[in-house]
């Protein structure tokens, strides 16, 4: 495959007179597991969300796969093979954890499955949610209420979902947040495990996560990327530790 997976050239976002992403420029590549650090506020979920359609850019470009999909929305970048994977408050708590997975399957797939029988569509449907399930380690809590779940399987649920769309990008925003150390283990096991079949881009605090997963990091500070390398050089960057004030970079 020639070029980038994701190719970012540009991209702007003012609220008011606040630049949130200043002139952002940044290549993914097929397979890689890219890490977006940077301090509170930096506007690293506002990247997320011009990156996943739910955010329109004041300028910029965004490639996938080589087309512009600059101007899509989010269905849109779903169906092209792009996922996010959401905040717990879109898990559907009052239904199973099956059903959660069976829906992101069905709004992917849309009219595909309209001339099969209702009972066939649902056999397909589930087939493609179980296997979502069992490759986040969830197949056994299938038929559970999601709002069952402990704080750490939901996160895993979110993966699942956003797997289940049929991403081979997956945009995993703060994966970690909130998880104790097991949970936690849990996810970075399964995030090593799925850089083998996807290309990640991966916003997270949890430094020791970051440095032990990411292929390359990129660094926003202020909204402006002040660095994208290996690992290695980000921690050893000046610009990087001076952003972090003294703050642990791995
Ligand atoms: N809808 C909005 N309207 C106005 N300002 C906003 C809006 N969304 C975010 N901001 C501001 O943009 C800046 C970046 O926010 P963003 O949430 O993207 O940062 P972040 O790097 O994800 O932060 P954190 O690490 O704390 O999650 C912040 O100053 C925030 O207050």
């Amino acid at each position: 495959m020639s070029g980038p997976l994701l190719s970012v050239r540009g991209l702007s976002k003012r609220f008011g007179a606040l630049p949130v992403s200043d002139d952002i420029s940044f290549e993914v590549a097929y397979g890689e597991l890219h890490a977006i650090i940077g301090p509170n506020g930096a506007g690293k979920t506002t990247l997320i969300n011009q990156l996943s359609g739910s955010l329109s850019s004041d300028a910029g470009s965004v490639h996938f796969a080589g087309e512009d999909i600059t101007r899509l929305g989010v269905p849109e970048r779903v169906h092209q093979g792009m996922a996010r994977s959401f905040q717990i408050t879109s898990i559907l708590d009052g239904f199973s954890v099956l059903e959660n997975a069976a829906a992101a399957v069905q709004a992917r797939s849309g009219s595909s499955f309209r001339f099969f029988t209702p009972a066939a569509r649902e056999a397909d449907l589930n087939e493609a949610a179980i296997a979502a399930l069992a490759r986040v380690g969830l197949a056994d809590r299938a038929d559970r209420r999601a709002g069952s779940l402990s704080h750490g399987e939901k996160r895993q649920l979110e993966i699942a979902i956003a797997l289940a769309t049929g991403a081979r990008l997956l945009l995993l925003d703060e994966p970690l947040a909130g998880t104790g150390h097991e949970e936690s283990a849990v996810l970075v096991a399964l995030m090593r495990e799925l850089k083998a079949t996807h290309t990640i881009v991966l916003v997270e605090h949890d430094m020791e996560a970051v440095f032990a997963l990411a292929d390359r990091v990129s660094v926003l500070v202020y909204g402006r990327l002040i660095a994208t390398d290996a690992p290695s050089a980000i921690r050893s960057n000046p610009e990087v530790r001076a952003a972090y004030l003294g703050e642990e970079v791995g």
